[in-house]
């Protein structure tokens, strides 16, 4: 695998606050009407996540049919969608709203459909309102599972104040049932 991405030098790492769940807790989705993880969105993934040791978070998917990119595997923008999704969850320790601001991805194997894929992120520093994140993902279940990683990650996300999105509440598709802002972290 290759990247161009590199860390700048003077970041600080964060530590796990007291008000986040415990390592094995889930963790809250942030927006019920989300792609990635809402539970108010029929056709999105529903990813759920929970909280591991430190500050690291994992997520899963199962490669569903309509994930499909090349013939029998998940398509490289639903893998995209997920380590947003996972490594967003990751800056969730700060407890304040973020966007994701730069995000690439490095394909390493095929993922057949069917597969169950973990995501596993967390922050590697903070400067400012940046937030520089990174991800990998293995398959857990399916015939290709196994310890190697399959694809890895790195983001820039950008803490944000609520009233980032009021330009677009018109454009929300009905009422949510947890608006943002409103997680339980
Ligand atoms: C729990 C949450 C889970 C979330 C999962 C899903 C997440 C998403 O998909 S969010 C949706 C996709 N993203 C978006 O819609 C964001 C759209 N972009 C924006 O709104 C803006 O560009 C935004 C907010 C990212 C940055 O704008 P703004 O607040 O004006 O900051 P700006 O002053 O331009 O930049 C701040 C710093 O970040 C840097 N920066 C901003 N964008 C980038 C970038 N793409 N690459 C590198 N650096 C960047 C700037 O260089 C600047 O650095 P420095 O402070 O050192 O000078």
């Amino acid at each position: 695998m290759s990247s161009t991405w590199t860390l700048p030098d003077d970041l600080d790492l964060p530590t796990r606050p007291d008000f986040f769940p415990a390592p094995g807790e889930a963790l809250p989705q942030h927006w019920s009407k989300c792609f990635g993880c809402g539970d108010d969105q029929p056709s999105g993934m529903a990813m759920t996540f929970i909280a591991e040791e430190g500050i690291e978070v994992s997520g899963r998917l199962t490669v569903a049919n309509r994930y499909q990119g090349g013939p029998g595997v998940i398509h490289g923008g639903i893998l995209s969608v997920a380590f947003d999704e996972t490594q967003g969850m990751a800056c969730m320790l700060l407890g304040v709203p973020v966007v994701t601001g730069h995000l690439e991805i490095d394909f390493a194997k095929p993922i057949p459909l069917g597969s169950v894929l973990e995501f596993r992120a967390r922050m590697d520093g903070m400067t400012g309102r940046k937030l520089y994140t990174s991800a990998e993902a293995r398959i857990v279940e399916g015939p290709t599972a196994g310890d190697d990683v399959v694809a890895t990650s790195r983001g820039l996300f950008l803490t944000i104040k609520p009233e980032h999105f009021t330009p677009m509440k018109d454009f929300v598709d009905g009422e949510a049932t947890s608006p943002f802002g409103s997680s339980t972290l």
